[in-house]
């Protein structure tokens, strides 16, 4: 057939007189034009769809906001924050729960799409930021070491012709002579081998820095780190995303340069190399790269159909991974807690769940590569190999030269089989370069998977950042009562709550709150309205039964959560100073413990010397530690080495360190014995500290001026603290202790009359 198809276009060239190699080129370049566009035809009308389909669905379906009849409940939950459309994803209800809340959540679909591309060129303007960068210099380097990698590979390919043809001449000079030059060239060739690999690593590791060092610039601005884990509801387990998915996708980046880049150059160069070749040999040049064309195009069109979704399958994944991780990170965290209650059995079965969703996943990959690669190897090595043999062939059977017209002594047969040699070995390369371009296609397939999982952890670092929160968001009976009561509702914009709160930063050093709402992030308003004034010296007691929303006050003020609705006016940031239930040790020396949040060099700006931290210290009455830990700049974990109370303690000796105007204490002091405690407080006013403190402990009351109850329901109520408001709480506070006191007894009257029933 090919002969055929040689002949007749010999035929027809020389019927219209056009030169054979102007035909030639233009089969080529049209053959490549249609290719080109064939590839492309799908992105260019996804792209037209695009822009003119902009308010519409695509590749998905969303359902945005879902509400009960009965009015009593009420369930948002948004895809996007500015319109309200799923790109390229679907999302799904996950369920009722006791009848009240239905919970949406969105799953995107990784895959080869729009999305991919922009937020692949997200990520690759991060990791090249300019022309001038290290980056840059890398990459270059990278590809001169990669086209010399294909020059060398084609001039080993004649080489081993060459040094075939002596031997078919017998021509032991020469043949020695072509055996050294060989292995001369196996130097470089073997040494630009392992540069390539090199080169490879250094980029990945230089694109890991430039994105880590972004997504933790995103991560640490503006309280991030809690926003994402408590406000927003898009991704769990953020460690995960920056650190093995960051190294996972740009690993995958910089392998697939080397591995994309490397077979096109194979694929140009052996092209001339092979057509140089043909036309030495004066045979027909066309036939043999048409049929390659052709079975390529159709292998590719093959494993494109039945490619398994691997995007999808690797995000999953990466998220059971990350899911697994977070479950192993939990028991490190709370191990003595899980000790004494002698929870192994529940939290070995939570991380057998997790594991063996793992596995599940993957077996599920291993099973889809099982059929994937076997169909890939099949058409690759066999069906390429035999056109290959065709090709290689075509050549010599199809050449109008005959024996007469050779030079060569032994009628051309030398000259036949050095031919034969190096085209076989660079239609071997050639095949190869192939080969490596149609794997990469499943390797850019996971590089979706990996870029959705990175790009969108950048994005919601980026939207948390702004006070932009995305999340299932349920709201209660019982919120909706209080709002009502207190005549705030909470308004919401595409299935999220509107922030209509201000804030103002106060020079006077008061704190001011106008019709506040205190709202959790499920959006259950807790407290409808809140106002109140703290005045420097006004020492604030607060109080309620759990829940009631005191902490979340606290949060309020701090800035960790948004304020909905009313005003906020509030000295800076570093005018209070939060401490909270749960002390929280830094890693470092027993010097950064005193001090955080500062760090050592904070501390010598200031002008501070150790002997501060001591007196801090002896506030405290935790001076003796310093010798019985060895030191100031010993480092050890002292989450583990101070006990409870000691923690509390060191968390309030940097409240002296600090020296801010306000204290917000939430029962900060519950694990220190009430003496040390009284002289604390005590010190903190002497200080010229104002104390907001929640706390449960009545020996606290008399270093407060005012007081905040709250009722549970929504309701509260400011009034001085005065001294007879102490005593008649005092009294209060006694009666009751005085009626518990009578328990004990009661209780054992009441067992002895029972035992006396029984007899009788
Ligand atoms: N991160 C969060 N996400 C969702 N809801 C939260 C979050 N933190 C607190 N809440 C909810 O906010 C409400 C008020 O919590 P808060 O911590 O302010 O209570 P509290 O009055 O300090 O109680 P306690 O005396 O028990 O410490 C509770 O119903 C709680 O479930």
């Amino acid at each position: 057939m090919p002969t055929v198809i040689s002949k007749y276009i010999d035929s027809t060239v020389a019927k219209y007189n056009i030169p054979k190699e102007h035909f030639t080129r233009s089969v080529v370049a049209a053959a490549v034009f249609l290719y080109g566009l064939k590839l492309g035809y799908p992105y260019i009308q996804l792209l037209c769809k695009n822009s003119t389909t902009n308010n519409s669905y695509q590749n998905g379906h969303a359902a945005i906001i879902s509400s009960k009849a009965d009015g009593d409940n009420c369930v948002h939950s948004s895809t996007n924050n500015n319109n309200n459309k799923v790109q390229n994803g679907k999302s799904v209800m996950n369920g009722i729960k006791n009848g009240e809340a239905v919970v949406l959540k969105q799953q995107k679909s990784p895959g080869i799409n729009k999305e991919f591309i922009i937020q692949l060129h997200k990520l690759v303007k991060l990791m090249l930021p300019g022309i001038w960068t290290k980056e840059v210099g890398l990459l270059s380097m990278h590809t001169l070491a990669l086209a010399t990698r294909t020059f060398l590979s084609i001039y080993v390919a004649s080489m081993e012709g060459e040094i075939v043809k002596y031997i078919v001449r017998k021509d032991v000079k020469n043949f020695a002579i072509m055996l050294l030059k060989w292995l001369g060239v196996a130097v470089p060739a073997t040494f630009i081998n392992s540069v390539i690999r090199y080169l490879e690593n250094k980029l990945a590791l230089a694109f890991r820095s430039r994105l880590v060092s972004h997504a933790y610039s995103l991560y640490f601005r503006d309280q991030t780190y809690y926003r994402v884990s408590n406000l927003d509801g898009r991704i769990e387990n953020a460690d995960h995303r920056l650190t093995d998915d960051i190294t996972a996708f740009t690993s995958s980046v910089a392998h697939l340069y080397s591995h994309i880049t490397k077979p096109l150059f194979d694929c140009l160069l052996i092209a001339i190399a092979l057509a140089r070749t043909n036309k030495k040999m004066g045979a027909a040049i066309i036939p043999g790269p048409i049929l390659a064309t052709v079975v390529i195009s159709l292998t590719g069109q093959i494993l494109k159909a039945v490619s398994p979704k691997f995007g999808i399958l690797v995000a999953e994944e990466a998220n059971r991974k990350g899911y697994l991780r977070h479950i192993h990170a939990r028991i490190i965290t709370n191990a003595e807690e899980i000790a004494f209650y002698g929870g192994q059995k529940v939290e070995l079965s939570h991380l057998e769940k997790a594991y063996n969703s793992l596995v599940d996943q993957m077996n599920t990959i291993f099973s889809q590569r099982l059929w994937y690669v076997m169909l890939e190897q099949f058409l690759m090595k066999y069906v390429w190999s035999g056109t290959g043999m065709i090709m290689v062939s075509l050549p010599i059977l199809t050449s109008k030269r005959h024996a007469e017209q050779d030079s060569s002594p032994d009628g051309g047969v030398s000259e036949r089989t050095q031919y034969f040699t190096t085209t076989r070995n660079l239609l071997g390369s050639g095949a190869d370069a192939v080969e490596r371009l149609m794997s990469s296609y499943k390797e850019v397939v996971e590089l979706a998977g990996y870029t959705a999982r990175v790009g969108d952890m950048l994005d919601v670092f980026e939207d948390a950042s702004h006070g932009k929160y995305q999340r299932a968001v349920v709201t209660t009976a019982e919120s909706k009562h209080l709002a009502k009561n207190g005549g705030f509702r909470l308004e919401f914009k595409n299935g999220q709550p509107v922030v209509k709160g201000v804030i103002h930063e106060t020079k006077d050093g008061t704190i001011v709150l106008k019709n506040v709402p205190i709202v959790t992030p499920n959006c259950d308003v807790v407290c409808p309205n809140l106002t109140l004034t703290v005045m420097p010296g006004m020492h604030l007691l607060i109080t309620g039964p759990n829940g009631c929303g005191k902490s979340s006050l606290f949060r309020i003020l701090s800035g960790l959560w948004p304020v909905y609705s009313g005003e906020l006016r509030k000295p800076a940031t570093s005018d209070m100073f939060y401490i909270p239930q749960r002390p929280y040790m830094s890693l470092g020396s027993l010097a950064d413990q005193v001090i955080y949040p500062d760090t050592e060099a904070d501390m010598r700006k200031k002008g501070i010397a150790l002997g501060h931290l001591q007196r801090c210290l002896s506030l405290v009455h935790l001076d003796h530690i310093v010798e019985r830990e060895g030191g100031w700049h010993v480092t050890t974990d002292w989450k583990d080495v101070l006990s409870g109370g000691e923690k509390q303690r060191m968390a309030m000796a940097r409240l002296f360190y600090h020296r801010p105007k306000f204290a917000l204490l939430d029962e900060c002091t519950s694990a220190v014995s009430i003496d040390v405690e009284s002289n604390i407080y005590e010190e903190a006013k002497v200080a010229g500290i104002t104390l907001l403190t929640i706390t449960h402990r009545p020996s606290l009351w008399k270093f407060h001026t005012h007081l905040l109850q709250f009722d549970g329901e929504g309701g509260w109520k400011l009034e001085s603290l005065d001294s007879t408001m102490r005593l008649s709480l005092k009294e209060e506070k006694e009666k009751l202790e005085a009626q518990l006191a009578g328990v004990p007894d009661a209780q054992e009257r009441l067992k002895v009359s029972d035992v006396r029933n029984m007899k009788a």
